[in-house]
């Protein structure tokens, strides 16, 4: 009888559910008990509602599946620190209350954006796909407000990074999801909102701000997060791209969930486990 025996090449690949940032992510429930998925790979998300609606809820979820998706890589901008902050292990970099390391990022990831749309156009391609040994660069900011809010050069230059970022990263598998507690034009005009593909609004104050998120018009066609009551947290209008907005509830991570994920996610993402095809574009310096 055959006895299983670990083989020395099997040493570095990893257990686990070899997610991929190319799957559909759970993020909830509809209304009708429905699990709603989204799908980030070519598309942007932005989140937005009063404080305590279930932002970084939403976030975490779509951080865990990041993290545990061994084609993804993550960048964290996290102004309060702690509300990503359990996966700094599991991500390519993680930048608190600071613009100067926020505009070193986003500087980079618009260089590594612009390798890759020169790597697209060599190969007359327009977007990039699972195939192609890329990593899909996660790119998750908690809060806007937070790097944009203020006038001053730096937060200007933060807010172009960011509208470039959001306009091309996506083809470029660099999709950026945005929360902010602050929906208003200054924060989020028109044309920056419009680049998300996905949008969701937690409980808002007025028809305003939840259009604002949602899209114009969508409150008095009777979607509009005002209707939200302020005890249920996690609860928002989604829009996708072309669609109509759906009301969710957002599946919840508790910070015990949350650690042991992050956990398992640093372990499966440890030096020497997550490799590139020899091949693939990575090794020359696209997804530095
Ligand atoms: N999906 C959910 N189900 C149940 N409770 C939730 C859910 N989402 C959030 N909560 C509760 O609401 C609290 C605030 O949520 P969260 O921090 O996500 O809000 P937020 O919108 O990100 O707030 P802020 O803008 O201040 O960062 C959580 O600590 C939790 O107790």
């Amino acid at each position: 009888m055959a006895t299983a025996t670990a083989s020395p090449s099997s040493a570095g690949v990893p257990v686990g559910p070899g997610l991929s940032m190319f799957d559909p992510i759970f993020i909830g429930i509809d209304e009708f008990g429905q699990p709603v998925y989204i799908t980030l790979a070519y598309r942007n998300l932005l989140a937005g509602g009063e404080p305590g609606g279930g932002k970084s809820g939403l976030l975490n979820c779509i951080a865990a599946h990041a993290a545990l998706s061994v084609d993804s890589r993550l960048v964290l901008l996290d102004g309060k620190l702690v509300e990503l902050g359990q996966w700094e292990d599991s991500a390519d970099a993680f930048i608190g209350p600071d613009i100067t390391a926020a505009l070193d990022v986003l500087r980079r990831l618009q260089v590594v954006m612009n390798n890759r749309y020169a790597w697209l156009r060599a190969h007359n391609r327009r977007k990039v796909t699972a195939l192609d040994g890329l990593s899909v660069i996660t790119v998750l900011v908690d809060e806007i407000a937070f790097y944009s809010a203020t006038v001053g050069s730096k937060q200007e230059e933060f807010v172009a990074l960011l509208r470039d970022l959001v306009a091309r990263g996506r083809a470029a598998g660099i999709p950026v999801v945005a929360a902010t507690q602050r929906p208003s034009f200054d924060i989020i005009p028109t044309s920056l909102r419009d680049l998300f593909g996905y949008r969701a609004a937690f409980r808002c104050t007025t028809p305003n701000s939840s259009n604002i998120v949602l899209g114009h018009g969508w409150a008095e066609q009777g979607y509009s997060a005002t209707d939200i009551a302020p005890t249920n947290q996690g609860a928002a209008y989604l829009i996708a791209e072309g669609g109509i907005p759906r009301r969710i509830k957002v599946a919840y991570l508790s910070d015990s969930q949350i650690a042991g994920i992050a956990d398992y996610a640093a372990w499966i993402r440890r030096p020497g486990t997550i490799t590139t095809p020899p091949s693939s574009p990575a090794d020359w310096g696209m997804a530095a």
